[in-house]
């Protein structure tokens, strides 16, 4: 039982009802699936604003489903999820409120956080975002020297550089050419060296995004931005026109030495992971414009209210993190590959990543007591074709049971030539030809009747039974990028719900965090750690001796 009078996750009659279910299933085959309904393609199918997502390659009955869903309503999923919208603190192991979908409210909706509607202070950095985008753009806004900006260099980790990264990448289409717009996060000098060096520091804005603007990585990459720029320029008033700051902490923010007139805010209760849709996505505005940002707000909204409302049945967000249950519950797999078809989506993937993994990535429930049962899956996967020629030989062949997303777009973005956006044709041929061979394989017999000697006929057979959520939308645009973050979002809000974990804390990044602090002066100076395990410290010695200290 739990601390609360309730019956622990896998000693629900709901979480026991699936598994005898599975057991009764036994070997499900997606060819034997659709044989009995030959509507399943277009019944698995449903629709959230401009996503087509078919789940009819699952290996799942109808009744798998609604035994889902009672687990759904059984572990409380729908009043977490409204608790969530109005704001209260369901983030408990830090107090919190968890409110990202209040960044994307409208501007005449009310959410309150302890009395406060937080509604109005959201639209107010938003429409200062946006004249401060509009100015940079229009070259309004100058560099020290009277120079035009033309190169925007965002400088942050985690869901400060992941969210707005991914999103300048997908939506590059709609970005002005003009602008040099780069992400540098890693705290390996390397990064920076190579997003400013062939940069002119009086054209340069940078933007320092950080929640409690105290991670090592990004101080110390804005510490030596700063020392670039000032090399350049050669005076303190410059780095007023030239850094911004992001943040929840002005305190900090004004220490570093950036005025907090050139700060955007944002708050507590939105967690990094959510942030991009907050001030943090800065340097995404100046480069697609407020116009552009604000249909991709409207894309979140637009699931979020899907999602609040929706009966379970049609609920998309839903459906994906029951699926998600199934596989990794019940089912054994271990991980989940996103794969997306299409070049502009390259990092989405990593930033899911971050999205999935650190959210869902615990092992003690709610009320800190060991799980037992899986919680959130290993994230991975790249775009595709570039996947079908490295790693899909195991997704296919392998023993591993591998859940997959696919999400392609019926066009080309518009910019292609015409040569170009004929090639959308043989990318979105591979894309379906990959799903249809997930599910269905290739038989023995079908192997044999093509000729093939015996002795290579078990090489040549493909099982099939791999499963896939198919995801598809006409192009795209913010609205539809807007719309799939927000897909992954709740989806992985329904799986912690469901496991009774905290999805919202990330106390698990702190431990590397302190010891990487302590390691650094054995490094540096040789001094002695105290506690040091006697791995590390031959590692470190080595590493003193290759770096040529003494
Ligand atoms: O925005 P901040 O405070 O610099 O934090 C960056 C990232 O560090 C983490 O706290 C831990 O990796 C993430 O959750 C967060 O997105």
């Amino acid at each position: 039982m739990n601390a609360d009078g309730r019956t622990r996750l896998h000693q629900t009659p709901e979480w026991k009802a699936l598994a005898k279910h599975r057991d009764e299933l036994g070997e499900v085959r997606l060819r034997d699936l659709f044989a009995a309904d030959p509507g399943r393609g277009t019944g698995c199918t449903l629709r959230v604003g401009d996503l087509y997502v078919d789940h009819s390659k699952h290996l799942v009955t109808d009744e798998t489903l609604r035994l889902l869903r009672e687990l759904a309503a059984a572990t409380g999923v729908f009043g977490l999820r409204d608790a969530m919208f109005r704001g209260e603190r369901i983030n408990t192991t830090e107090d919190r409120a968890v409110l990202h979908t209040a960044l994307r409210a409208p501007r005449d909706a009310v959410i309150e956080v302890d009395g406060e509607n937080v509604v109005p202070k959201v639209h107010a950095v938003l429409d200062e975002m946006a004249d401060f985008a509009d100015r940079v753009r229009s070259g309004e806004w100058t560099g020290h020297t009277g120079k035009r900006i033309r190169n925007v260099v965002n400088v942050g980790i985690g869901g400060s550089d992941l969210g707005p990264a991914m999103a300048y990448e997908a939506l590059r289409a709609f970005t002005d050419r003009e602008l040099t717009v780069r992400f540098v996060s890693n705290v390996d000098g390397a990064d920076l060296h190579e997003a400013t060096r062939d940069l002119d520091p009086a054209e340069t804005l940078f933007v320092i995004a950080s929640k409690t603007f105290t991670t090592i990585e990004t101080v110390t990459n804005a510490t030596s931005a700063r020392t670039w720029l000032l090399k350049a320029l050669g005076d303190e008033k410059a780095v007023a026109r030239h850094f911004v700051a992001l943040s929840t902490n002005a305190e900090k923010v004004a220490g570093f030495g950036i005025d907090t007139a050139n700060m955007f805010e944002f708050w507590d209760w939105v967690g990094g992971r959510y942030s991009y849709d907050s001030a943090i996505g800065l340097s995404l505005m100046i480069a697609i414009g407020p116009d552009r940002f604000r249909e991709m707000l409207d894309g979140f909204h637009l699931v979020d209210e899907h999602f609040r409302t929706a009966p379970a049945e049609s609920n998309v967000p839903l459906l994906m993190g029951l699926l998600g249950v199934w596989y990794g519950n019940f089912m054994g797999a271990q991980s989940h590959a996103v794969l997306p078809y299409s070049h502009y989506l390259s990092k989405f993937t990593a930033y899911l990543q971050q999205l999935d993994m650190e959210s869902n990535g615990k092992s003690v429930d709610r009320e800190g007591r060991p799980v037992a049962w899986q919680t959130g899956p290993v994230v991975w996967g790249t775009p595709g074709t570039n996947g079908q020629h490295a790693y899909y030989q195991l997704i296919h062949q392998g023993t591993k049971l591998i859940p997959a997303d696919f999400i392609g777009f019926a066009r080309p973005v518009a910019e292609l030539s015409d040569e170009l956006a004929a090639q959308h044709d043989l990318l979105m041929a591979n894309f379906f030809a990959q799903t249809q061979a997930l599910a269905f394989g290739k038989t023995p017999d079908e192997v044999r009747a093509e000729g093939v000697p015996e002795e290579l006929v078990p090489h040549k057979t493909f099982r099939g039974d791999h499963p896939t959520t198919t995801i598809l939308a006409r192009e795209l645009t913010p609205s539809v990028l807007g719309q799939l973050v927000a897909l992954y979002e709740h989806k992985v809000f329904v799986q912690g719900a469901i496991w009774n974990i905290d999805s919202f804390d990330q106390w698990g990044v702190e431990l590397g965090k302190v010891l990487a602090k302590r390691v650094e002066p054995a490094l540096t100076e040789g001094a002695e750690v105290p506690g040091l395990d006697a791995s590390t410290k031959a590692l470190v010695a080595a590493y003193r001796e290759l770096r040529g200290r003494k």
